[in-house]
């Protein structure tokens, strides 16, 4: 049966073309060694490589804990790799559903942590078409878009070092061939047979009904998965740019954001609610506000409720303010000291000081009192005492971020300020060096304040 079938002559080439430069500093691989056929293959050839000149090569093997047969798998590497003369490390993990996901799913966050920790440059893995073509179908009855449907990338970063997959577009018939052709043992997880889990459940019943009217389907599906890679690349393109239109100190402008398609705003929104660690909407919700932004009244401020956080319209800009729903703070006791910046989880952001001669006269160690506002508070003004809710509406402080706006007293429950906003009138008597406070909400960090 091995001799019957014929081993493509080119599998070392289609690996050694792929590879960008042997002086670009890739010089020292590490594949991922399950002990399956295809990373024994990927072994075999990487060898082969490394004897005529290739990059030098080290293994690791990821002991999940999660078979019976685990330590068996861990030998049967180490004998392989003790054969080859190549050095292996094996890493024990602990796998378990702690994070709410699926064991695979768990498993395979730790197994990538384990590739994440390897001292070579780049970390080779054997995944090749037929793994690609199901990745795309898994995608595809997810419901995923482009960057889901672009699958696996052969060349992607990996915190500071590089994946390689050489095999994507090898099928695992050419492999089996190979690994026949030259003799090689490998071993068959038990698991790949259990048609419990919707992959297998592909591999083994749908993909080769499939293949029964349409052979080529993986080659299709590759197709589909390196068109949708371009899409995803050119869609990432258009966000940014129309980030870069809408955007100002983390906002969007609403006339800016009109100025785009429909689709364009769509993907705008939800790229961007991401990226302020707000989550991912469903689109029925994203529909509901979009339909509201435009059409709501002036002095209503529609919400756009996420995962973590919300999205508030208030005056013509939208406002990402995360993690507003747990519970309210209660009056907590600081002492001044202008060097700091306090972080205050609880409240949703950071209190800090600058030196400003139009700010309060304290001392170094001064206690205070931050407490969250009750409603009816007043605050003294050259004018007369001015409301809070005033004063907040004045400086363009959205509603969702005023319920956490810290009031600033000192021990006697004198109000002083309304950080980055107002300081009471009549504390800015006396001599001294003179400071304001400045509170920072976590959705503006690493943008402008509210001044
Ligand atoms: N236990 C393991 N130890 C080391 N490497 C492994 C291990 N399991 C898998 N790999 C590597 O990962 C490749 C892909 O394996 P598999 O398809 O099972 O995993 P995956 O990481 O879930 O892939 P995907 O990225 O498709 O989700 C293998 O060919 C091998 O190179």
């Amino acid at each position: 049966m091995a001799a019957s079938r014929k081993t493509p002559p080119d599998l070392i080439d289609r690996l050694t073309q792929q590879w960008p430069d042997l002086e670009s500093g890739h010089s020292v691989l590490e594949l991922g060694l399950s002990g399956g056929l295809d990373s024994v293959v990927l072994l075999h050839l990487l060898c082969r490589w490394r004897a005529a000149g290739g990059p030098s090569l080290s293994a690791v093997h990821v002991h999940h804990g999660l078979s019976a047969y685990a330590d068996a798998w861990a030998a049967f590497c180490e004998a392989l790799c003790r054969d080859k003369g190549v050095p292996l490390r094996v890493e024990r993990v602990n796998v378990s559903r702690a994070g709410g996901e699926s064991l695979e799913a768990e498993a395979r966050k730790a197994r990538y942590a384990a590739f994440g920790k390897s001292s070579a440059k780049v970390v080779v893995l054997a995944q090749h078409q037929d793994d690609q073509a199901e990745t795309v179908v898994l995608q595809l009855l997810r419901g995923g878009g482009p960057h889901a449907l672009a699958a696996m990338p052969a060349w992607r970063r990996l915190g500071g070092l590089s994946l390689w997959r050489p095999l994507l577009d090898v099928p695992r018939s050419a492999l089996q061939a190979y690994a026949e052709t030259h003799g090689l043992a490998w071993i068959e997880d038990d698991s790949n047979a259990d048609p419990r889990w919707r992959r297998n459940w592909l591999r083994l019943d749908w993909l080769p009904s499939l293949a029964e009217v349409q052979p080529d389907y993986r080659r299709s599906l590759a197709r589909v998965a390196s068109n949708m890679a371009d899409a995803a690349a050119m869609l990432d393109e258009l966000i940014e740019q129309d980030r870069a239109l809408c955007e100002v100190d983390g906002r969007l402008g609403l006339a800016k954001l009109s100025s785009l398609s429909l689709p364009r705003q769509r993907q705008l929104l939800l790229r961007w609610a991401q990226s302020h660690g707000l989550g991912e909407g469903t689109p029925a919700a994203l529909e509901e506000f979009r339909g509201q932004l435009w059409t709501a009244a002036r002095d209503r401020n529609p919400l756009w409720r996420l995962p973590h956080g919300v999205v508030q319209r208030y005056r013509a800009a939208l406002w990402p303010v995360p993690d507003l729903f747990g519970e309210m703070p209660g009056a907590c006791e600081i002492s001044f000291d202008p060097a700091s910046r306090a972080d205050l989880p609880q409240w949703g952001g950071a209190l800090s000081w600058r030196a400003d001669p139009k700010g309060l006269a304290l001392r170094l160690g001064q206690p205070l009192v931050l407490k969250p506002r009750q409603g009816g508070e007043r605050l003294a003004q050259a004018a007369g005492r001015k409301p809070v809710k005033t004063l907040l509406q004045e400086a363009g402080i959205p509603p969702a971020l005023r319920t956490r706006w810290p009031l600033l007293f000192d021990q006697s429950h004198e109000l002083l300020a309304l950080p980055s906003v107002a300081v009471a009138y009549d504390a800015k008597s006396g001599g001294g060096e003179r400071w304001w406070p400045l509170w920072q909400p976590k959705a503006w960090q690493g943008y402008g304040s509210v001044e």
